[in-house]
Parts: structure tokens; C-alpha cells; sequence
């Protein structure tokens, strides 16, 4: 199934509030992966729960692997099965008693049997390294297990693109190359993945592309360009990647490196 994701002059605005997004356009390729930076109320999340539908834009449009969100009932719910939202608060999206029941949850609404209900269950905890918490009661997980219980609901109903609000803030370094790694594996089996984030250094590591917000607008392009362009990490006041400081101060090409293990690369290339 495609996930790819192509949005057209979307505008929205809360009621009696300022527009949030103005005629923003965004393209996403099946199986790439988009990360999302801006400032502080930019609308990162505005733009996500457009995306999953939870918000009726005021213009444009939205189009997943070629089919125009519609806001009927049936229109929702035939989104749903091809993108799927993890917000910010997994208390938003938790709310069975057992870690088992709850990522069940989905693929039991589905219609599916209840052997294909447990493989997808089976199979959506172990690629969040979460089956050892199959049979816990989800309100004695911690914070962080709850994140990636609720990253295993979404991913049993097998989207075709998962969207995720910050999927990495709250969690501790381990835990949060866990969840990334927990991407790696979501990607390799092609599922199309937007991410909104504040951590540059991720976004520089992850993404294939990424989209700024400003004002309401997007700016879309290359990672190693735009957060290597001093009037776009101004007016988005994000920081350069710390990979990009150094790759300058050394004078190597800023395409050339994206973490750690690129700029040491970069650094000794007979090693
Ligand atoms: N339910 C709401 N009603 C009215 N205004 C809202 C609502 N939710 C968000 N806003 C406003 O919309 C703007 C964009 O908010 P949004 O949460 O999308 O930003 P964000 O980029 O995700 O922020 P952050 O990085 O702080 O999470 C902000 O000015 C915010 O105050």
C-alpha cells in the first residue's frame, strides 16, 4: 500500500484564533522519512493531528497513497488504517487496563480474528522490544514504557505512514535510541514516517528530508542545507546540529556528515 503523503495549500486556525498554517504544501515519498522542527507553538502538532484527521483543515488538502482524507465517519476511519498519530502524552492514547488488551485494541476493531488480533499484537511488541510487558497493567508502567506501548498500538494496525509528536522527548538516552532504533526497523519494512521533533541532532542523524515551520509556512529540503543555513535556523530559532559546527570549523562538506560515526568517518577516511 502507498504511503505516500502529498499536502496542498493547508491552512488551519482555531476558532476565533490566529491561522496556525498557511497554505502549506508538503510532499513525503512511500517509506522516507520526514522529520518536522520549529519553535515552540510554530504548529508542529497542528500539522500532525491534521494530518491523522483529529483536526478539520480550513483549506487545501490532504492525500495519503493517492486517496483525499474525508472527514466522514467512514472517510476517518478508512484513514486511520493508513496513518496512524502517536501524540505527545501517551495518557492520550492508553486507556485499556493490560499492555496486551490495549495494543490489541485496534487490530480487535478491525475485525480481525483473534489469532490475526494476537500475531499482530505479538508482532507489534516485539519490534518495540516491549514483549516483556505484554501481561503488565498499563497504569503501573512508566513513563517511558508507556510511550512505546503507545508506539505498538499504532503500529498493530500496520499503517502505511506513522506520524509521531516528539516521540523521543521525555526519555532517557538509551531509551531513546531504543525508540529510534524501533523507527529503523518500522522504516526498513517501508512504512512512511513523520516525526516532529526540537532535537536538531536527531533530525540531522534520521531524517531523509525535513520540513521547518515558520510562521505558519514550510520550508521542506535537505537536513545537511537547511540546518546548515544560518537565516533558516534563525527565524525557526533552532540550533545548527553540533556534527554541522564542528564539520564547519574543520571545513569539510556539511553533506558529508550526520552524526557521530559520519564526521569521525569523515575525519580519518583511510580508517
Ligand atoms: N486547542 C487549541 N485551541 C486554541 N489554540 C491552540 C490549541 N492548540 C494549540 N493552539 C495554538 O496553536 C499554536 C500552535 O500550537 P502547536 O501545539 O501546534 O505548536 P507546536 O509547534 O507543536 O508547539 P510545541 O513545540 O510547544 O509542542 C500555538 O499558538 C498554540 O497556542
Amino acid at each position: 500500500m502507498s504511503g505516500e503523503i502529498e499536502v496542498t495549500g493547508l491552512s488551519f486556525a482555531y476558532t476565533g484564533g490566529p491561522p496556525v498554517l498557511h497554505q502549506v504544501d508538503l510532499k513525503v515519498a512511500t517509506g522516507s522519512r520526514l522529520a518536522v522542527l520549529g519553535a515552540n507553538g510554530s504548529g508542529k502538532s497542528t500539522l500532525l493531528r491534521c494530518l491523522s484527521g483529529a483536526l478539520r483543515p480550513t483549506g487545501g488538502q490532504i492525500v495519503i497513497g493517492g486517496n483525499e482524507l474525508s472527514h466522514t465517519r467512514a472517510g476517518l476511519r478508512e484513514h486511520r488504517h493508513r496513518l496512524q498519530l502517536i501524540t505527545q502524552d501517551p495518557d492520550d492514547q492508553l486507556f485499556s487496563a493490560s499492555v496486551r488488551e490495549d495494543v490489541s485494541f485496534g487490530p480487535v476493531n478491525q475485525g480481525l480474528t483473534d489469532d490475526e488480533v494476537r500475531a499482530r499484537c505479538d508482532e507489534a511488541l516485539d519490534l518495540l522490544a516491549a514483549t516483556h510487558l505484554a501481561e503488565r497493567p498499563t497504569h503501573q508502567l512508566s513513563f517511558g514504557e508507556r510511550k512505546r506501548v503507545a508506539i505498538a498500538g499504532a503500529v498493530a494496525m500496520r499503517p502505511s505512514v506513522l506520524v509521531l509528536d516528539e516521540p523521543t522527548a521525555g526519555l532517557d538516552p538509551a531509551a531513546g535510541q531504543e525508540a529510534t532504533a524501533a523507527l529503523d526497523r518500522l522504516h526498513a519494512a517501508g512504512t512512511t514516517l513523520v516525526m516532529a521533533t526540537h532535537d536538531v541532532d536527531l533530525a540531522l542523524a534520521w531524517a531523509d528530508e525535513i520540513a521547518v515551520l515558520t510562521a505558519g509556512s514550510v520550508t521542506q529540503g535537505a537536513p545537511a542545507v537547511l540546518l546548515d543555513d544560518d537565516h533558516t535556523l534563525a527565524t525557526a530559532r533552532l540550533r545548527r546540529p553540533w556534527v554541522l559546527a564542528v564539520a564547519a570549523r574543520l571545513g569539510l562538506p556539511p553533506d558529508t556528515v550526520r552524526d557521530e560515526a559520519s564526521l569521525l568517518a569523515a575525519l580519518s577516511p583511510g580508517a
